[in-house]
């Protein structure tokens, strides 16, 4: 938006707006300056500066971040003594400029075909396995590594990632278009955001389309490097929106090492015949873990994750790898509890290690059949 005053007045002033250049939106993560939403900067007396800060809705609930990122961004300053802010709201008229700013030149669907996001759609043939475990901690890892990464919980029944990424935020509304809550840089979604009780979800395909079909159109997303979709276990109507919706996605198939597990889900993982996706590969969930003592617990055997890329390697005709195998480990199980992801919390535990070392594998991988390797952008 261009109707933030040009920087003039005094040097204070002045410096004062260059400063805000560096104070990014919470959920837009986009500069203050740039949305328009800086709508004054005055220098009331010498040393003390008086922001005026324009919300795009009244009740935002980033206001206590903005202005405290406003603060901390001129505090420093030389010669600035104290930091005022207030908080205003756009007008409607600011408010659908700074939407067609966002939006001007993008497609309704910003995953169609051509869109240069890598999106994973993460699937399992069974509930339990650790789906929606390893997506939020492959989303976390993959945005330490400096990528741009959104997070769809597709798990419209089951939804678990905004625990597991400890947030209870509610997306704002600027008009139609829905901003993304960001929890630990990872921009999420969740039906479990729009719901006001613990009611099961009791929607049937078409809606859950129709849920599926926002969340990828109304939702500004930005620019993202990767977008990951936790699907709901199996092979129902979401999987298949999903794949309908998201033409590039590529399946990631989560099994555990059980033989039975493995089963079906090496269905949902051939899946993909009918749906034109391919297959990125498995991922290995719950493997042995080893005891202080050295013993080696296989609750759940083994085999399982081998198994599936046989199954699907000789169902699809093309080698299907096995992007690694995640071990019981009681870190990974405490940090979700606590919204915390392993890979962020606990690191070089044995499941953070390997979460870590499969999301470094994919943010390489050459994209699909197109041999297109990720565009790394700085985090916007
Ligand atoms: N490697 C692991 N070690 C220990 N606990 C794990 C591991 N992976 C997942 N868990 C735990 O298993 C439980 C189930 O995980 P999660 O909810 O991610 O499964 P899911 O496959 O997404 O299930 P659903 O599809 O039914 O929602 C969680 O309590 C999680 O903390």
């Amino acid at each position: 938006m261009t109707d933030s005053p040009t920087p003039t007045g005094t040097a204070l002033e002045q410096a004062a707006w260059r400063r805000l250049e560096s104070v990014l939106d919470p959920e837009l993560r986009r500069p203050v300056t740039e949305l328009g939403m800086v709508a004054s900067v005055t220098e009331t007396a010498p040393g003390d500066l008086a922001v005026v800060v324009r919300l795009t809705v009244a009740g935002c609930p980033m206001r206590e971040t903005i202005t405290a990122d406003v603060r901390q961004a001129l505090l420093p300053l030389e010669d600035c003594t104290g930091v005022s802010v207030t908080l205003d709201v756009m007008t409607p008229q600011q408010r659908a400029a700074l939407k067609e700013q966002l939006t001007a030149g993008r497609p309704a669907n910003p995953f169609g075909t051509g869109s240069l996001t890598r999106v994973f759609a993460v699937a399992s043939g069974k509930g339990g396995v650790g789906k929606s475990t390893v997506t939020a901690n492959l989303a976390c890892a993959l945005a330490a590594r400096g990528l741009s990464v959104g997070l769809v919980d597709a798990d419209i029944h089951g939804f678990s990632i905004p625990g597991l990424l400890g947030t209870s935020a509610r997306p704002t509304r600027v008009d139609e278009m829905i901003l993304p809550p960001v929890a630990h840089t990872v921009k999420v979604i969740s039906i479990g955001m729009f719901l006001d009780t613990d009611q099961p979800v009791a929607w049937r395909g078409p809606m859950l389309h129709r849920a599926l079909e926002q969340f990828v159109t109304d939702v500004y997303w930005g620019d993202l490097d990767v977008l990951l979709v936790d699907l709901p276990p199996g092979t129902g109507d979401i999987a298949i929106s999903a794949a309908q919706l998201l033409p590039g996605s590529e399946l990631l198939v989560v099994t555990t090492p059980q033989q039975a597990a493995a089963q079906v889900a090496a269905r949902a993982g051939q899946l993909s015949e009918q749906t034109g996706q391919q297959v990125a590969g498995v991922i290995e969930n719950m493997a042995a873990m080893t005891l202080p003592d050295g013993t080696v617990l296989d609750l759940f055997g083994s085999g399982g994750g081998a198994s599936v890329t046989q199954r699907l390697t000789e169902a699809l005709g093309h080698p299907v790898d096995l992007l690694g195998s995640v071990p019981l480990d009681m870190a990974l199980r405490q940090d979700g509890d606590e919204g915390t992801p392993v890979v962020l919390q606990h690191p070089e535990s044995p499941a953070g290690a390997e979460l870590r070392r499969i999301a470094a594998s994919l943010a390489v991988r050459p994209r699909g059949l197109s041999g297109m390797k990720l565009p790394v952008t700085p985090k916007d």
